[in-house]
């Protein structure tokens, strides 16, 4: 079988905040890249071999005093080389050009316009010898290191693209990687398949083929358990391992009550029933209403929740006979975000992030086969291997589930009532063609009680807020401007379907301040 990671691209981070973009359009030209930190040293840059090597923009001024740097040799590799924005500064300060502040910093739109003919790496990027591009940068290229030419300029950045075709060094001012660079992508598909050589191997069909494989040699004869929430990541996961090594994998499902409506039974179905996964089904709700009792305090909540899952997983885990391995559905921005600049340190941030996490005395090897995909990759390999469309592209769904969305103390009626309010409102985002437009929607129980009027009588019932937003990393958000006749058209149907609602109210709040979840 050929090695799907023997052509890839080594992506340098300076600290852009657009250097998980430059992975995700590599991986887009279906080319394997990593990203490292800046300093990666260069032993083991030689020992990654890359086809290519990409150094991202970043905050600081290559011409300060501890500015950082790359080693050096990595210029004398033999390998293309494309500097963004700060990359091309650093690369042209190494080879005898000069760096300054600009006259004024640029964040924005700007036409470049080609200098005579740009070469290879540009085809298809210019029409008549203009391309639209995004900036966003403080310093410029003043004098050209000797070698290269200058193939582009703006009108505020007359050195915006640089180059030396002869030892394959390119350098750019602007931003290929983000979506306001309307023809970034080809830039980036050229650079990785025309200048380095690549061929695009990195599809999903070759990704599952490697993983099979991978996660057989490691296994081999020995027993996986997985915590399986019905989630993407967990359910790719499940689906990928039970391919590669069908009864060997047990997964435990836990149901603690706080699910959404009829999540449970559709777990078993798509996967105990249609692929025939072993799958335990732990009904444990009311364990964790008994522990919610009382409580209000959204932490102490998240903790009860948390802890107790922790108990439930382990007590199910331990019964099943010798399992060496614990799988998990750790995904590529999980390794990258809990790792800051380092690698390696990914587990901490999931056992905090995981409901389920990694109890210590468990002595089990974790099996992480998503670990290198990002979560369009994993939607397509989850895809790929049969999952519903539905389960693949569902929106996140947090684990302490309705526990943070019904507000202060849990309750069986509680959950009940907003698991129905929940229900409609996601049905009738998908019949009106929002669902798919919106990253996150659901609605929050509130425990406050108001007046109503049905028919002639007076009702004094619950509010149920209905909550979407847009975002791409989860960390800010805005929420989405659903139309005013499909809010008045969910309202009515949960006020009409839902027994205990009779107000709906709509979230205008944005994170910051708000967070996403109410709780
Ligand atoms: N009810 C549950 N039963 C078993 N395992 C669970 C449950 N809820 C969460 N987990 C475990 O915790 C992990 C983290 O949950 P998380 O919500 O981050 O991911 P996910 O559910 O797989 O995917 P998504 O982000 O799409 O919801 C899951 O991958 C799963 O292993
Ligand atoms: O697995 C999870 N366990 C949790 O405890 C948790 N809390 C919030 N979330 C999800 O994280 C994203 C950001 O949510 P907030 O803006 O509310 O912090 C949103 O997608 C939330 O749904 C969680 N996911
Ligand atoms: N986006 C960047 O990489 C900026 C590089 C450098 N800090 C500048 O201001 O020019
Ligand atoms: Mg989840």
């Amino acid at each position: 079988m050929p090695d799907i990671h023997s052509q890839k691209i080594l992506i340098l981070d300076f600290g852009s905040q657009y250097t998980q973009l430059i992975a995700r359009r590599v991986r887009e030209a279906h080319v394997y890249c990593e990203l490292h930190p800046f300093d990666m040293e260069f032993s083991a840059i030689r020992a990654f071999a890359p086809s290519g090597i990409i150094l991202s923009g970043g905050p600081m001024s290559v011409y300060e005093p501890g500015a950082p740097a790359v080693a050096e040799e990595l210029f004398e590799l033999g390998v293309p080389v494309l500097g963004i924005c700060y990359g091309m500064q650093l690369m042209s300060l190494h080879f005898g050009g000069e760096v300054v502040p600009a006259g004024k910093r640029e964040f924005g739109h700007a036409e470049l316009v080609a200098c005579g003919h740009p070469g290879m790496l540009y085809d298809g990027f210019f029409a008549e010898g203009k391309s639209p591009v995004w900036m966003s940068h403080g310093d410029h290229v003043s004098v050209v290191p000797p070698g290269f030419e200058v193939v582009a300029q703006t009108a505020n950045a007359p050195v915006c693209a640089i180059q030396d075709e002869q030892r394959r060094l390119y350098g750019v001012q602007f931003h290929p990687e983000v979506n306001h660079t309307p023809r970034g992508e080809i830039f980036i598909d050229t650079f990785v398949r025309k200048v380095c050589g690549c061929s695009g191997q990195w599809t999903p069909g070759k990704i599952i083929e490697d993983a099979v494989a991978r996660i057989r040699h490691d296994v081999g004869t020995e027993r996986v358990i997985l915590g399986l929430s019905g989630g993407v990541d967990s359910s790719v996961a499940a689906a990928l391992i039970h391919r590669a090594i069908g009864d060997q994998l047990t997964c435990v499902f836990v149901d603690n009550g706080l699910l959404r409506l009829a999540e449970g039974d559709q777990v078993m179905a798509t996967f105990a029933e249609n692929l025939g996964v072993k799958v335990i089904r732990v009904n444990a709700e009311e364990r964790f209403l008994a522990a919610l009792a009382g409580e209000s305090d959204p932490e102490r909540k998240r903790k009860i929740i948390g802890g107790l899952f922790v108990e439930i997983f382990d007590e199910e885990s331990s019964r099943i006979q010798d399992a060496c391995w614990l799988a998990q559905g750790t995904i590529y921005p999980d390794v990258i975000e809990s790792a800051g600049a380092k690698t390696g340190k990914a587990h901490n941030i999931k056992s905090h992030h995981n409901v389920g996490g990694l109890p210590e005395h468990m002595k089990l090897k974790l099996l992480e086969p998503l670990r290198e995909l990002f979560k369009d990759e994993v939607r397509s390999i989850g895809e790929e291997l049969g999952l519903p469309h539905q389960m693949v592209w569902r929106h996140p769904f947090p684990g302490p589930g309705l526990g943070v969305r019904i507000l202060g103390e849990v309750k069986k009626e509680y959950a009940d009532i907003l698991r129905q309010a929940d229900a409609i409102y996601i049905e009738e985002l998908y019949s009106s063609g929002h669902y798919h437009k919106i990253s996150q929607a659901f609605a929050v129980f509130l425990p406050v009680k108001s007046v109503g009027v049905m028919g002639d009588g007076r009702t004094y019932e619950y509010v149920v807020a209905l909550r979407a937003v847009e975002t791409k990393d989860f960390m800010t958000a805005g929420w989405y401007p659903l139309p005013y006749e499909d809010l008045a058209r969910i309202s009515g149907r949960i006020i009409n379907e839902v027994k205990g609602i009779n107000r709906v109210v709509y979230d205008i709040s944005s994170k910051p301040p708000a967070t996403i979840e109410w709780e």
